[in-house]
């Protein structure tokens, strides 16, 4: 059954009562006028039911682990809390508190998660990073880099339990630095105490790290060969738990999504291979077989596979490791290992390295998480471990309350870190010291802390009583446990090793041998420096339960939640909260925070004094503080107070605001008139330069002169006036006089029409009105000549262009004129030289001289060549017949002569005529005329040249005889040879 009491407790399995209150809406217990367990666990049942998963219990949120996606997470939930718009219990609004806070008030937060395994504490601190990370980001690459971390955290750091599929294995702190302006300036995560035994050891159903399934599943086949690697059945360390898949999890797609982080953190390849070696070495030392080599059971090294493997990815020889792993190293001698021992050694080298790899990849994740570290202002923290709270304040303030007694653990944690004989004490000297023993060990924990009520002593255990219940340790390993410590002989292969990460493993090991520090002292001191820590912030409490231990939805298992909430003391926290003043200022902070809403002076009020009048002045009611001797205490927010002061530096700041405003626009217009001012001086001087240019350059030039040269272009003016006046007016006489010639001229025709005299008489008083008129006809007649301008250009530029074709033309002419002219020449000669012929042809005729050269053949065919034929109408006349045949032909060729000279005269008239006469004719015209004429002569030519013929036939055949023939012979040769030489 439920008791009342100072410790509230509830039985296993125990029925709620069914008319327990549940108040739907209620978000904090606190509110509960029932505050017993029952209601409590009844409320927090039907919430869970309907699946609101977070509750408040004072200021702790009470997160519910709900086993299944819950959609009140992501963006739109991000933006609600960010712009409080939501304000439910919420791990976003528990971020935005601190967020917020930090803000205000200027303060470093921590924001403490604490729960069991499995009850959510890794989910809750992703979704609180994942806000800070969103609130704080105009830095987009940090966000993305720190929600990545969370990834390579998991994989190398979180792995499978009995309790939770994903457990974390290690502590951490995320500390987020902001600057200033609220946005994320750097980052950085501390690790704790990593469960480094689970590398070489698993219980049964458990896993090893997510990293080493994730690789043996999902490297790609270069990167097996490279490292040897094998599935994860083919590894001792990893198959011995006989477990080695979880159920909906993707092993090769994860390791996908590590690689991904790896180079959003900007790991670079080279060292992610290196971490690829290191990983598969590990696997491959745990696979590392000792051989029984002599009767007492020592053991050498098995060279096969596993080992050459292993000393290959390490970068060692494969002798030296087997030295170190089959051997003890003692003052320059080497003694043989047993079985045991050796593989202790294999295991201790195994987990080293690991640890190693894990302390530096953890530094390359803090290396790459540094930003602008010179601007951090404030940090928010998160972090896995519960907070403290002082209740001795009140009793030292002097404030009357109702005490509510919680179970002190101070007990319990004496047994672990009083000094100097605490557990963590005994155990570091112990392990320091060369003669201590298992035993020697348990008799003096047993000598000094059996007066402790929470602590028994068993022969090689002990057991403490711890709030939630009591704990039995093995105190027999525990020695051994507690040393770090590797052997020299290992540190020495390690430095030797070739990969660089082994160096810095290295590294990191003679610095732990150099400090001496034991796990014990090493928690003990990350302990205290995290309480200092969160002791110098503003915290936050985020309590997880985990409903069931079925890992499942919907089951509300109420002994379970129970139990957690005791061992939280939520009960108590929640009775605390109701009855305690949570709020608490000093009198300086409160009056120094309020002074301004205060309408006294307090410029000479203490601060007590001041704080009163404040509380006085608002009548705010005194159930809900209290006056301490230094601070005052409030049950909750002080929503009236802080409203007006809000107002009053709202009100503050607008005024302010004015007052500035204001006086940057005086000093705008002091500055505007300046610049006025300054402009006019800058514009006047450059004008007096001007000026002054302007005056060298008319230094010559006296008024006087000036004054000549303006009556100069006054009297030019006036003169072309005048001109342009008179030709005006002689313009518009000319056309009186013409109109009124015409008006006389038509009134002479129509003498009757009388009218028109005294039409020309109106026409010209008409005149001055008919100016515009003509003036209109003037601008016609302006555009007229302008368009007769660009036609007399046009026809000028035609006659330049007929002007060079004339010249062409011309000279073509000329070429054709000579050629008339030589091919008259040409028949002029023909005549003549026939002509000769003829009159010595007759003369031999006449004296009778014989001429026996007269060829049959004495004529040459036509010469075509020359033109020049043999004259037609030529009769031949046998010489000797008779003298009137010798007359006939003579005055043929006469007659030919004769003709042949008016033809040439009236070809060459007719020539010339068409060159001069018609020079207006277009040439192509021209051409043709010649064309007719050539055409004409041609006929003639061909005609005069039939008629030479046969005035030479006759010639021949009738006047000359035998010596007629030669000669004719001679002149015909002549011809036909000339008239082959020349060129028609
Ligand atoms: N808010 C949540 N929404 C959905 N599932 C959740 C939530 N919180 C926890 N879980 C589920 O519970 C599992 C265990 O949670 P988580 O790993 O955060 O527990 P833990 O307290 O960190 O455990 P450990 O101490 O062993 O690391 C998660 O893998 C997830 O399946």
């Amino acid at each position: 059954m439920l008791s009342h009491g100072n410790v509230i407790t509830v039985s296993r399995g125990e029925l709620l009562p069914a008319n327990t209150e549940v108040l739907d809406g209620v978000d904090d217990l606190v509110e509960l006028s029932y505050l017993n367990a029952p209601s409590v666990l009844h409320n927090l049942q039907y919430r869970y039911n309907h699946d609101i998963i977070y509750s408040k219990a004072g200021p702790v949120l009470l997160a519910f682990n709900p086993f299944k996606d819950v959609n009140i997470y992501g963006n739109d939930f991000f933006t609600a809390y960010k712009d409080k718009i939501l304000d439910n219990p919420q791990v976003y609004a528990v971020a935005d508190g601190a967020y917020n806070d930090m803000m205000k008030d200027g303060e470093n937060q921590s924001i403490i998660i604490s729960g069991e395994s499995g009850s959510g504490k890794t989910k809750t601190a992703k979704f609180a990073m994942q806000y800070l990370a969103s609130v704080g980001s105009q830095n987009c690459e940090m966000k993305s880099k720190l929600i990545q971390t969370s990834c390579i955290l998991e994989a190398f750091g979180n792995a499978k339990t009995s309790r939770n599929c994903n457990s974390s294995r290690f502590g951490k702190l995320i500390d987020i630095h902001y600057n200033a302006e609220g946005t994320i300036s750097s980052a950085c995560i501390q690790t704790y105490l990593l469960e480094k035994s689970r590398v070489s050891q698993l219980c049964r159903g458990e896993r090893s790290y997510h990293v080493f399934y994730q690789i043996c599943a999902g490297a790609p086949p270069a990167l097996k060969d490279m490292l040897n690697l094998k599935m994860s059945s083919e590894y001792k360390f990893l198959k011995q738990s006989g477990c080695l898949k979880i159920n909906g999890v993707e092993d090769a797609h994860n390791f996908k999504v590590l690689v991904d982080a790896f180079d959003t953190l900007g790991i670079s390849h080279q060292d992610q291979e290196n971490v690829f070696h290191l990983l598969a070495a590990v696997l491959w030392l745990g696979n590392i077989s000792f051989a029984v080599i002599d009767q007492e059971e020592h053991v050498e090294l098995v060279a096969d596979e596993a080992s050459r493997t292993a000393a290959r990815l390490m970068g060692c020889k494969i002798d030296d490791l087997k030295v170190v792993l089959s051997t003890n190293r003692i003052h320059n001698t080497a003694e043989p290992l047993k079985m045991q021992q050796a593989t202790d050694k294999r295991d201790a080298l195994a987990t080293f390295v690991y640890e190693s790899l894990f302390n530096w990849l953890m530094e390359e994740v803090n290396t790459s998480l540094k930003g602008d570290e010179q601007h951090t202002r404030h940090t928010i923290s998160i972090l896995d471990t519960y907070g403290f709270e002082s209740l001795q304040e009140y009793e030292l303030e002097g404030i009357h309350w109702k005490k509510v007694e919680f179970e002190d653990n101070q007990e319990c944690l004496d047994i672990f870190e009083k000094k100097p004989m605490g557990l963590i004490s005994i155990l570091n000297e112990d392990s320091n010291s060369s003669k201590a023993t298992n035993e020697t060990f348990t008799e003096n924990i047993k000598r000094h802390l059996s007066y402790n009520i929470c602590f028994s002593c068993e022969k090689g255990a002990f057991r403490v009583r711890h709030y939630a219940q009591e704990v039995q340790y093995d105190a027999s390993e525990m020695l051994e446990q507690n040393s770090d410590k590797l052997q020299f002989d290992t540190i020495q292969l390690l430095s030797s090793c070739k990969k660089p990460l082994n160096h810095s493993a290295s590294g990191l090991m003679n610095q732990v041998q150099t400090t001496g520090q034991s796990v014990g002292a090493k928690f003990m001191d990350h302990l205290f420096k995290l309480i200092q820590e969160m002791e110098n912030s503003k915290q936050h409490f985020i309590r997880c339960v985990k409903p069931n231990t079925k890992k499942l939805p919907g089951i509300y298992e109420n002994d379970i939640v129970w139990e957690q909430l005791k061992c939280s003391q939520v009960m108590e926290i929640v009775q605390i909260t109701k009855s305690r003043y949570p709020l608490r200022f000093t009198h300086q902070e409160f009056a120094s925070r309020f002074g301004c809403i205060l309408s006294k002076n307090i410029s000479c009020m203490d601060p007590l004094s001041t704080s009163v009048a404040i509380l006085q002045q608002h009548q705010i009611p005194p159930q809900i503080y209290q006056v301490g001797f230094t601070k005052l205490f409030f049950r909750g927010q002080v929503d009236v107070l802080e409203n007006l002061r809000q107002e009053v530096l709202n009100g503050t700041r607008e005024l302010e605001n004015r007052f500035l405003g204001g006086r940057v626009l005086l000093d705008f217009h002091k500055l505007k008139i300046g610049i006025v001012t300054l402009q006019s001086f800058v514009r006047g001087e450059n004008a007096r330069k001007e000026l002054n240019v302007l005056k060298k350059q008319t230094q010559g030039i006296t008024p006087s002169s000036l004054n000549e040269h303006l009556t100069t272009v006054v009297h030019i003016q006036s003169v072309v006036r005048g001109w342009l006046a008179r030709k005006h007016f002689n313009h518009l006489q000319q056309w009186k006089k013409s109109a009124l010639d015409r008006s006389r001229s038509r009134r002479r025709s129509c003498s009757k029409n009388s009218d028109l005299k005294y039409l020309s008489e109106e026409n010209v008083q008409f005149l001055p009105q008919n100016v515009e008129e003509l003036q209109k006809r003037v601008v016609k007649a302006e555009s007229l000549l302008s368009e007769r301008d660009h036609e007399n250009t046009a026809l000028r530029e035609q006659i330049r262009e007929f002007e060079i074709r004339w010249l062409e033309y011309e000279s073509k002419m000329k070429a054709i004129e000579q050629t008339w002219q030589s091919q008259m020449s040409s028949l002029q000669v023909n005549l003549a030289a026939a002509k000769k012929t003829l009159v010595s042809g007759i003369t031999d005729v006449q004296i009778g001289r014989p001429d026996d050269s007269l060829s049959p053949n004495y004529y040459d065919s036509e010469d075509n060549i020359s033109g020049i034929q043999t004259p037609a109408q030529m009769t031949p006349v046998r010489i000797g017949n008779s003298r009137r045949e010798s007359n006939v032909i003579s005055d043929t060729i006469d007659f030919l002569s004769k003709e042949f000279e008016q033809r040439k005269q009236h070809f060459d008239n007719d020539a010339k005529a068409v060159v001069n006469e018609n020079p207006g004719r277009p040439p192509s015209k021209q051409i043709e005329d010649y064309k007719n004429l050539k055409k004409k002569f041609e006929m003639w030519k061909k005609e005069y040249n039939n008629r030479l013929r046969e005035a030479k036939t006759r010639l021949v055949k009738g006047v000359h005889s035998e010596s007629g023939d030669r000669q004719t012979r001679h002149w015909w040769g002549k011809l036909s040879k000339r008239g082959k030489e020349r060129v028609v």
